[in-house]
């Protein structure tokens, strides 16, 4: 959290750059260069999202490249959603810090407790799901529990918990429902989230500052993707979101 909360400051920015490269081997490699170069000075933190890389041949290699070419002071987060018992989230957290070389992941917390704490250690950044960005999740998150709240609400306070616990503990909560995002905000005040589903998803972006903004003026990561890989410029289109998101920012951090 130390560096994440850094390199915001520094760039003064709550953007995520999304890293989903799709097309072919030479326009990839080439196009992340580009995205990463254009976008750096704007990034507060960039996403790669593992299934991008492993549907290619040498995806492993390509996302240790990728990582490299980050530069240091900017967090990475391997989105690679994962969720297992923990003796084989231990290896996925060997994966995602040791082999990648990455400061964060996204999780997923279905398995309970012992599928997110593995990749709690005391440099690194996990986000667990709790609120997607995709429509269909209702199916499943929105489930009334007999307890009361729901599923997402479930998934908020374990994390909250585990924060309390180990610390550098966030929310992955979608910006497609800005009543949604309000209602993790009230369960989660402190903790950072992870945005996605502004852009291509059709997010919106006011509301969901509005919403989830803490009162620093921080405490939010908004993350775009293909919005950004597809720019005819990713440097400006990264500009002038990290800006607009700026704009409704009540406090500079
Ligand atoms: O964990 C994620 O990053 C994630 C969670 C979520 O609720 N919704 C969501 O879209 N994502 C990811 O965020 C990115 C969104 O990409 P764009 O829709 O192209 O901006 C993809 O890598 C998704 O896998």
């Amino acid at each position: 959290m130390e560096k994440l909360t850094q390199r915001v400051q520094a760039a003064n920015s709550l953007l995520c750059v999304g890293l989903d490269p799709v097309g072919d081997d030479a326009q990839v490699v080439r196009r992340l260069a580009e995205v990463i170069d254009q976008t750096s000075k704007y990034a507060a933190a960039f996403k790669p999202n593992l299934a991008f890389f492993l549907s290619r041949e040498d995806g492993v290699k390509l996302l240790r490249e990728t990582v490299q070419r980050i530069p240091e002071s900017i967090p990475v987060i391997l989105d690679g959603k994962f969720g297992d018992i923990a003796n084989t989230a231990d290896h996925y957290a060997r994966f995602a810090y040791d082999v990648v070389g990455a400061d964060g992941v996204t999780v997923n917390p279905y398995m309970g407790d012992d599928a997110i704490v593995p990749f709690a250690r005391p440099d690194k950044l996990v986000f667990v799901l709790a609120k997607t960005s995709n429509k269909p999740a209702h199916s499943l998150q929105d489930v009334a529990l007999t307890r009361g709240g729901t599923l997402s609400d479930c998934a908020a306070s374990v994390a909250r918990k585990l924060d309390e616990q180990h610390g550098g503990i966030g929310l992955v909560v979608g910006a497609t429902n800005a009543d949604a995002v309000a209602r993790m905000r009230s369960l989660a005040p402190d903790q950072w989230f992870l945005v996605p589903g502004v852009g291509a998803q059709g997010g919106d972006l006011q509301a969901t500052l509005k919403a989830g903004l803490r009162p620093d003026g921080a405490g939010l990561l908004i993350n775009t993707s293909r919005a950004l890989w597809q720019a005819a410029d990713a440097g400006a289109a990264a500009r002038e979101l990290a800006e607009q998101i700026n704009q409704f920012r009540p406090v500079a951090v």
